[in-house]
């Protein structure tokens, strides 16, 4: 009797022995998948790839039926730096971007903490839509990035007991808090590199940013025909301002004379400090004659501007050097090479400015002919 009774006890401490080993090695079997996912995720380049990689591949790694990303996007920094990508993201893989926090927490409810347990089509549908067949149990958990609310990180299974309100999140909440992590590296790396493209004094951009966008711009014209006009602007007897009022006036013409140039070009207009009291401003699909009405528009308003000094008023005037490129010029150059002959030949044509007399705007033809001299 005693000897049943033992080996009954036995067979079911084996029994649940095993099962404890089952769990232990199912948990480690998890444990090891999400270690490498995370490393994965801190391994991508972009948020481009940060977000594909999460919406193509979670689904296998969390054994899940539909995974998908809602952020919350107020100064659209997230739809800046995914780019052409939005668009993919959104129609193919599972992402969402709400640019306004009261019309996701109307609409959708603000989800602050996280929810595990049934899916509820009136609460949940706008997180699911992709799935043929609505999800039986789902996990909404909020992403953060510093403190700051970033959006949510949803996924379904179609099973019922996947997900619900009793389970442990810890490794959801674990994943979410990695997400936020990468969001906000991209999100800061982004920052950093924006900071670095900015001319301090007069708030445009700089010269590296030139040097960064304008092969991108001429790519652009090139493959769909359009032209690009290179504006050289150049402040006429900038040096006697600064000796006659001082450095500091100095400083002051060069941001009033930035925004007055800003002020004339459209938002995709690129404008830079290239250097001293020199500017450059890049019109695409802007031809040579709508250029050169925009330069004289500039040239004018320059001219009027009210700055003044100790009451009396300090005139500014500009010189402006104008270049076209078009890809009809018939010369299939390397895009180093046409950008280094646009802003050269704007320079030229900036000096015959000068030349004339200064305060005017000439033009000159991109020339093919001649060996490049690169600006200094
Ligand atoms: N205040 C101030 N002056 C600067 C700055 N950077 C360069 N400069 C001065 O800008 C002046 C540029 O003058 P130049 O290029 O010699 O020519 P200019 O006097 O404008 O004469 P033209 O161009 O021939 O009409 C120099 O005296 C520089 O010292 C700056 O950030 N602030």
């Amino acid at each position: 009797m005693l000897e049943n009774d033992l080996t009954t006890d036995l067979i079911v401490l084996e029994s649940h022995i095993n099962s404890l080993f089952d769990s232990v090695r199912k948990g480690s079997a998890m444990l090891k998948a999400f270690q490498s996912f995370e490393m994965r995720l801190f391994n991508q380049n972009s948020l481009v790839e940060v977000i594909g990689y999460i919406l193509d591949n979670a689904k296998a790694v969390f054994d899940l039926d539909q995974i998908t990303l809602c952020l919350l996007d107020e100064h659209g920094d997230f739809s800046r730096l995914l780019g052409d990508a939005l668009v993919k993201l959104t129609d193919q893989q599972g992402l969402m971007v709400v640019r306004d926090r009261e019309a996701l927490q109307a609409k959708f409810g603000y989800f602050v903490h996280s929810y595990l347990g049934p899916f509820e089509q009136e609460h949940f549908g706008y997180f699911f839509t992709t799935l043929e067949v609505p999800p039986a149990s789902i996990a909404i958990t909020p992403l953060y990035r510093g403190g700051k609310y970033l959006g949510t990180l949803n996924m379904g299974s179609r099973r019922a007991d996947r997900f619900s309100c009793t389970q442990t999140n810890d490794l959801i909440a674990c994943l979410s808090m990695v997400i936020g992590i990468c969001f906000e590296n991209h999100l800061n790396v982004d920052t950093i590199q924006r900071t670095s493209y900015i001319d301090t004094l007069t708030g445009v951009n700089n010269r590296r940013f030139l040097e960064q966008r304008i092969g991108e711009e001429l790519s652009r014209c090139q493959r769909s025909d359009d032209p690009l006009t290179c504006l050289f602007l150049d402040i006429d007897g900038f040096k006697s301002i600064n000796d006659k009022y001082g450095h500091q006036t100095g400083d002051r013409v060069l941001s009033t004379v930035a925004k007055a140039i800003k002020n004339q070009l459209r938002n995709s207009d690129i404008l830079v400090r290239y250097g001293g009291d020199e500017f450059i401003a890049l019109l695409s699909n802007i031809s040579h004659s709508t250029g050169l009405e925009i330069a004289e528009r500039m040239r004018r308003n320059v001219q009027s501007l009210e700055i003044t000094f100790s009451e009396n008023r300090i005139p500014v005037t500009l010189s402006i050097g104008l270049a076209t490129y078009r890809s009809d010029l018939n010369q299939p150059l390397a895009t180093a090479e046409a950008a280094a002959r646009l802003v050269n030949t704007a320079d030229a044509a900036m000096y015959q400015a000068k030349n004339k007399g200064r305060n005017r705007v000439e033009y000159a033809e991109i020339r093919f002919d001649r060996p490049l001299v690169l600006n200094g």
